[in-house]
C-alpha cells in the first residue's frame, strides 16, 4: 500500500533536499562495504591483540573472514533503571552466537546519564552533550574494526540517539538495536505527580514525596511513562532497528531473553558474509525516517525528538527540519494516550496492542512507507504482530489485532484522540519553537499573558516560594540554550506551574531550554532559537511586555512596537558558574560549538 500523497510530498521533499549529503553519505558507506570483511585488513598483530581473550574456538574463527563476528556496543550502569539489566547481556549475547556459529565481543562501553537522576542538577547541563559523546565513545569501540555486524545496548533518552549516529557513521555495518524494556508498572505517574504538586504547596513532606517516587521508579527497566526513552522504543521499531515486537516486553522475562538471542541471531544473519546483506547505511533511508516522525506523531512522543531526530537523520546524510516535523504532525492523528498524554503507562499501552496495533492503523491509513528496509527484512508490515513466548522458548508473532484491546489507551485511525499529531514549530517575532501540543488541554493551545523573565529556573522556583507568581504570566526562562549551559531540561518547573495552573492562572513557559519528555500539561514553546547567548529576541524580553502563545496557528509573538523592541539591547547574564563543576569545564568547547537546536543542536555536524 503506498503512502498518503501528503506523506509521499513531505518525503520527496525530505529527499531532495537531503541529495548533496545524502550522496557523500552513500559513497563513504558503500567504500566502506567494498573493502568487504575487515578483519582481514587487520595485520596479524591487530588480530592478535583483537582476539587474545577469545577461546581457541573463537580465535580459529576470528583468524578467518568466513565465520561473522559481533560487536556489541553497551551502555550498561546501574545508573539508569533502564539500563542496569544490561549488566547480564553480553554473556547471553556471546551464547546466543556461538549457537548459529558465530562470535561476540564487547566493542566496547558508552556513557549513559539518567535524566532522572540530574533532573534539575548541576549535571543535567551535560545531558544534551552526552548524545554527541556517546556516539563519539560508540565509535572508538567499533573503530577496532574486528567486526561484520553490530547491536546496540542503550534505551534512554541520549544514548539511543548517540548509539544511532554511531550506527549510521558505521552504516557498512548491520546494526540492531537491542532494548532492555520496561520497568513493571508501579505507582500510577499522575498520583506521582499530584504529590509532587503537595509538596511544591508545601503540603507534605520529603518522607511521603520520596515513599511516592520510590514507588513509581521501583525497580529495573524503563521508566513507565510515555518520554524520551520510550518514544526511543517506538522510534527503532517504526524505523526498522528492533525486532518486531522488542519495544514494551519488561525485562528479566523469557520472552525478553527470548528477544535478545532472535536480535543477536538475525545481527549475524544479515553481515555481509550472507545472503541477506543490510547494512545499517542502506537500510535507513528518508522514508525511514518520516516513518519514525509519524510515529511521534501518533503516540505524542517526546520533543527532545525535534532536536535528536534531526541530529539522527543527519548521521544518514538526511536533512530533517522541523517544517516537516510540524507539517507532518498536521496530518498525523493522536492514536495513544500514554502519560503525560494521559494516564496509562506504556505497560498498559503494550497490552492494548502496542506497536503492532499501532503500525497496522498507520499502514491501513498510508501515514508511513511500508515499503522500507528493516532489520528484519523488507517491509513494515511485518512489525504489525503481537510477539509471545513460544513452546520451544523462542519468539512466535501472532498478527496485531484489529480492536484494541483498551480504547481508551490506543485507539484506531477513525476514531482518533486528536486529530492531530503532538508537536508544532511555532514561528514569530521571536524566532522558532516548538511545543507538544497532545499533553496540554485544547482550552490552553492560545495563552496571551505578561512575560515574567528569569535567567534560571531556581528564580522561577524561588519567585513561587515567595508567593509572586499568583497570576496570568508566561514564564520566560532564557540563557538555557546549547551555547548558554548545554540546555538542560527544565522539567523540575512542571510542579510550580501545574499549581498555578490547576489555580486556574493562565501560565505558559517560553524558553530556549528544553522540558524533558514527561513534561507535558503546561503549554510551553521551547527550543527557541536563536538562543539568547547568539542574539535571540528572547534576550530583549522584558517583564510586563504581552507574550501571545498560539499553538494552533503556529505562532509565538512579543506584542510590542517592532522599533521599540529592536532598538532594545540584549540582556547579558554571567555564566562562570556553567563553566564548571560535575564536569562542565570538560564540556567548554562543546558549548562554544553546538549548533543551534533546529539542526539537531550537535557538535558532530
Ligand atoms: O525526556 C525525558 O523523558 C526525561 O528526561 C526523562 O528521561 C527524565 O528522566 C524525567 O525527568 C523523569 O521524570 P521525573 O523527573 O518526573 O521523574
Ligand atoms: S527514563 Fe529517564 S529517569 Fe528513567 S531510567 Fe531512563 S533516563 Fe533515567
Amino acid at each position: 500500500m503506498s503512502a498518503d500523497r501528503r506523506i509521499e510530498a513531505i518525503t520527496k521533499r525530505i529527499v531532495e533536499r537531503s541529495k548533496p549529503t545524502r550522496e557523500i553519505y552513500l559513497d563513504r558507506t558503500r567504500r566502506a562495504i567494498s573493502k568487504g570483511v575487515h578483519r582481514s585488513t587487520l595485520s596479524c598483530g591487530n588480530l592478535a591483540h583483537g582476539f587474545a581473550v577469545c577461546s581457541p574456538r573463537d580465535k580459529d574463527a576470528l583468524a578467518g573472514d568466513v565465520v561473522p563476528n559481533l560487536g556489541i556496543i553497551t551502555a550498561y550502569n546501574d545508573m539508569l533503571s533502564a539500563h542496569q539489566p544490561f549488566e547480564t547481556y553480553p554473556a547471553l549475547i556471546r551464547q546466543a552466537a556461538s549457537e548459529v556459529g558465530g562470535v561476540a565481543q564487547v566493542a566496547g562501553g558508552v556513557p549513559a546519564m539518567c535524566d532522572g537522576v540530574t533532573q534539575g542538577q548541576p549535571g543535567m547541563e551535560l545531558s544534551l552533550f552526552s548524545r554527541d559523546a556517546i556516539a563519539m565513545s560508540a565509535a572508538i569501540g567499533l573503530s577496532h574494526n574486528m567486526f561484520d555486524s553490530s547491536v546496540y545496548l542503550g534505551v534512554c533518552d541520549k544514548i539511543v540517539p548517540g548509539l544511532m549516529i554511531a550506527a549510521l557513521t558505521f552504516g557498512h555495518l548491520p546494526a540492531v538495536f537491542v532494548p532492555a524494556g520496561p520497568m513493571t508498572t508501579g505507582l500510577p505517574n499522575d498520583e506521582k505527580s499530584r504529590i509532587r504538586q503537595l509538596y511544591a504547596e508545601g503540603k507534605v513532606g520529603r518522607a511521603e514525596l520520596l515513599d511516592a517516587e520510590s514507588k513509581s521508579y521501583h525497580g529495573p527497566g524503563t521508566c513507565t511513562f510515555y518520554g524520551t526513552a520510550n518514544s526511543n522504543q517506538m522510534l527503532m521499531e517504526m524505523m526498522g532497528f528492533h525486532l518486531p515486537g522488542a519495544s514494551f516486553i519488561n525485562p528479566g522475562t523469557p520472552l525478553r531473553d527470548a528477544l535478545t538471542k532472535e536480535a543477536t541471531k538475525r545481527a549475524l544473519a544479515i553481515t555481509a558474509l550472507g545472503n541477506e546483506f543490510t547494512p545499517a547505511g542502506e537500510m535507513i533511508d528518508e522514508r525511514s525516517i518520516v516513518n519514525g516522525v509519524v510515529g511521534l506523531h501518533a503516540t505524542g512522543g517526546s520533543t527532545n525528538h525535534t532536536i535528536h531526530l534531526i541530529a539522527m537523520a543527519r548521521a544518514g546524510g538526511i536533512k530533517l527540519t522541523w517544517q516537516d516535523i510540524s507539517e507532518l504532525s498536521d496530518i498525523v492523528p493522536l492514536l495513544a494516550r500514554v502519560y503525560p498524554n494521559g494516564l496509562a503507562d506504556v505497560n498498559h499501552f503494550h497490552a492494548a496492542g502496542g506497536m503492532g496495533f499501532l503500525i497496522k492503523q498507520l499502514l491501513k491509513a498510508g501515514y508511513v512507507h511500508d515499503d522500507v528496509r528493516t532489520v528484519y527484512g523488507q517491509g513494515l508490515a511485518a512489525y504489525t504482530i503481537d510477539p509471545k513466548l513460544a513452546d520451544d522458548g523462542t519468539v512466535h508473532r501472532d498478527p496485531a489485532s484489529e480492536v484494541s484491546a483498551d480504547p481508551k489507551v490506543l485507539t484506531t485511525i477513525d476514531k482518533p484522540f486528536q486529530a492531530n499529531g503532538g508537536l508544532k514549530m511555532l514561528t514569530g517575532n521571536l524566532g522558532k519553537a516548538v511545543i507538544k501540543i497532545s499533553a496540554v488541554k485544547p482550552e490552553r493551545h492560545v495563552v496571551e499573558a505578561p512575560a515574567i523573565v528569569f535567567n534560571d529556573q531556581q528564580e522561577l522556583q524561588d519567585a513561587f516560594k515567595a508567593g509572586k507568581l499568583e497570576k496570568d504570566f508566561i514564564a520566560v526562562v532564557r540563557f538555557q540554550g546549547p551555547k548558554a549551559n548545554g540546555m538542560p531540561e527544565l522539567h523540575r518547573l512542571t510542579p510550580p506551574l501545574g499549581v498555578l495552573q490547576d489555580r486556574g492562572f493562565k501560565v505558559a513557559l517560553v524558553t530556549d531550554g528544553r522540558m524533558s519528555g514527561a513534561s507535558g500539561k503546561i503549554p510551553a514553546a521551547i527550543h527557541l532559537t536563536p538562543e539568547a547567548v547568539d542574539g535571540g529576541a528572547i534576550a530583549q524580553i522584558k517583564n510586563g511586555d504581552m507574550v501571545r502563545l498560539d499553538a494552533i496557528a503556529g505562532t509565538l509573538e512579543v506584542l510590542v512596537d517592532a522599533a521599540e523592541f529592536n532598538a532594545r539591547p540584549l540582556a547579558t547574564v554571567n555564566l562562570d558558574d556553567n563553566e564548571f563543576g560535575m564536569g562542565r569545564e570538560l564540556f567548554a568547547s562543546f558549548r562554544r560549538i553546538a549548533g543551534p537546536a533546529d539542526q539537531g543542536a550537535s557538535v558532530l555536524f
